[in-house]
């Protein structure tokens, strides 16, 4: 099951968190992570085998919502930041369109995330 984690720069702490309080679940041989560039470099120094693909506002986004499309990508956990502006908010906004053209399961936020991975455990 591959899971997509991307996180705002004001949510990486929480996302790396929340790996580390879900630990076990992520570490499982059957569970592969991609992330975003700089959520991904957080998450590898975590100790998370993840593949990398470009920052966000570099296209990051995109190439997520491509695999969803693809049917690479089983789940997305974003953790979006609403108290901040990205100069990459279409993108963002396909990516979560795209979750739902594709009905591919999407967390925002740590309790819904928790949600999600509980419900594939
Ligand atoms: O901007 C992002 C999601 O919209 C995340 O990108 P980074 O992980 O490269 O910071």
């Amino acid at each position: 099951m591959e899971i997509a984690i991307i996180a705002h720069d004001g949510k990486k702490a929480e996302m790396v968190q929340f790996l580390n309080e879900h630990a076990d679940f992520f570490h499982q041989e059957h569970i592969s992570l991609v992330s975003t560039g700089t959520t991904g470099k957080k998450v590898k120094r975590a100790g998370f085998e993840v593949l990398r693909l470009l920052s966000g506002p570099l296209g990051g986004d995109a190439q997520i919502a491509a695999r969803v499309a693809e049917g690479k990508c089983d789940m997305v956990l974003f953790f979006r930041d609403p108290l901040e502006k990205h100069p990459h908010e279409p993108d963002v906004l396909m990516l979560l369109r795209i979750c739902d053209v594709h009905d591919v399961p999407l967390a925002s936020n740590p309790a819904t995330a928790t949600l999600l991975i509980n419900a594939v455990k």
